[in-house]
C-alpha cells in the first residue's frame, strides 16, 4: 500500500496530525489503522462537515473520546473560517508549549476519502495567511492528487502545512459501517451498491428520524418498500425512460445526492448512547479489519438477511 508507506515517511517531519473524520458518522469514520501511523505524534481529531450533523452530537462525541484519552476534538465546517481557525489555535498552543522544541511547527491533514481534507487545507491557507486555493476539491472520493510540498499557514509562530493530505481507505469492520461510510461518500458508489444504499437510507429515515421526507421530496406517502418509493420519486422528478417506465437509477442518484447535500436536515447515522459507544469500541478493538473481499461478502450476506426479513415481515402482514 504505497499511500500508507508514503504517509508514514511524510509523518516523520510532522509535529501535529489533523485527523479528519465525518461528523455524520462520528464512530464509523474512525480508522484504527491510523493509530500505528500516528503513534507518538500530537493529534487533533477534526469532525468535518459539522454543518450536516446535529449540534447535539458534539458533547456525547467529546465525552466518548475523552474517555478514550482523546481530548483535542474539534467540529468544523470548511466554509466557516472561525471553525477552521480552531485548528490553528491548537497548533499555536502546541508551539507555545515548547518553543525550543518547536521553533516551527509542521502539520498534516489525513483522513478517509471525501471527508473534506482538501477543503480543510484550502480553508487553513485562507484563514492563516490568506493565500488562495491550493488543493483540488470534488464531490466524489478520490479527487486528491499528489502535490506534496509545505505551505506556510501562519507567520508567527511559523506553522507549515503539508499540502497533500494523507488519504486512508476507510476502516470497515462490518457491513453496516460500510453502508454508512458509502452513504456519506467515503466509498465510491456503483449502481449495484447504490440500490442497497438507497434502501438503507430509506430504512434509516423511516426508522430513526421524524423527518418528513415525503414533503421534502414531494411524494405522496411514506413507505419502507424501496421499489414503491423509487417509483414515486422517479415519477415526481420526471426520471422516465422511453416508453414511460421509471428510471430507478436516476431516482436513486437523486435520493442519495439529496442526503449528501443535507436536504433532509442534520443527521447522524451512528448511535451515540453511552452503551452503544462502549459496544462500538469494544467490538472495534476486538475485530481485525476485513479484507475488501470479506467486506463485500459480509455486505451481500447482510443484504440477503435484510431481504429475507422484509419478505417475512410482508408475508406475516398478508392475511
Ligand atoms: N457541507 C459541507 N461540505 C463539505 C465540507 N468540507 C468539504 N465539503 C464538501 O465535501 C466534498 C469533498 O471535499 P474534498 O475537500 O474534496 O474532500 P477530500 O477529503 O479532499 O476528498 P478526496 O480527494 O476524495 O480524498 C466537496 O464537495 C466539498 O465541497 C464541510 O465542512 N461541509
Amino acid at each position: 500500500m504505497a499511500g500508507l508507506r508514503e504517509m508514514r515517511d511524510q509523518m516523520r517531519t510532522v509535529d501535529l496530525v489533523i485527523e479528519t473524520r465525518d461528523a455524520r458518522i462520528p464512530l464509523s469514520s474512525i480508522n484504527k489503522q491510523f493509530e500505528q501511523i500516528i503513534k507518538g505524534k500530537h493529534r487533533v481529531i477534526v469532525y468535518n462537515k459539522a454543518d450536516l450533523a446535529p449540534i447535539s452530537i458534539q458533547n456525547p462525541v467529546r465525552e466518548a473520546l475523552a474517555k478514550r484519552n482523546h481530548h483535542k476534538v474539534l467540529f468544523t465546517n470548511t466554509n466557516v473560517n472561525k471553525s477552521v481557525r480552531q485548528i490553528l489555535d491548537v497548533a499555536r498552543e502546541l508551539s507555545a508549549s515548547d518553543p525550543i522544541r518547536y521553533p516551527e511547527l509542521s502539520i498534516m491533514v489525513i483522513g478517509m476519502p471525501n471527508v473534506g481534507k482538501s477543503s480543510l487545507i484550502n480553508a487553513l491557507r485562507r484563514t492563516g495567511i490568506n493565500r488562495g486555493k491550493a488543493a483540488n476539491t470534488g464531490a466524489k472520493p478520490g479527487v486528491t492528487r499528489a502535490l506534496s510540498s509545505r505551505i506556510r499557514v501562519l507567520e508567527s509562530p511559523p506553522i507549515y502545512l503539508v499540502d497533500t493530505p494523507g488519504v486512508m481507505i476507510p476502516y470497515i469492520p462490518d457491513p453496516i459501517v460500510a453502508l454508512k461510510v458509502a452513504l456519506t461518500g467515503g466509498i465510491k458508489d456503483n449502481i449495484a451498491d447504490e440500490n442497497v444504499l438507497a434502501d438503507y437510507l430509506l430504512f434509516r429515515l423511516n426508522r430513526f428520524t421524524h423527518i418528513d421526507y415525503c414533503s421534502i421530496l414531494g411524494i405522496s406517502q411514506p413507505t419502507d418498500d424501496i421499489s414503491e418509493f423509487l417509483q414515486m420519486l422517479g415519477r415526481k422528478i420526471g426520471a422516465l425512460r422511453q416508453g414511460g417506465e421509471t428510471d430507478t437509477d436516476k431516482a436513486i442518484q437523486f435520493f442519495l445526492r439529496a442526503f449528501r447535500q443535507g436536504k433532509f436536515g442534520q443527521l447522524c447515522l451512528d448511535d451515540l448512547e453511552p452503551h452503544a459507544v462502549d459496544e462500538f469500541f469494544k467490538r472495534s478493538m476486538e475485530e481485525a479489519p476485513l479484507s475488501k473481499n470479506q467486506a463485500q461478502k459480509a455486505k451481500r450476506a447482510a443484504q440477503r438477511q435484510r431481504a429475507l426479513q422484509k419478505a417475512q415481515k410482508r408475508s406475516s402482514r398478508s392475511p
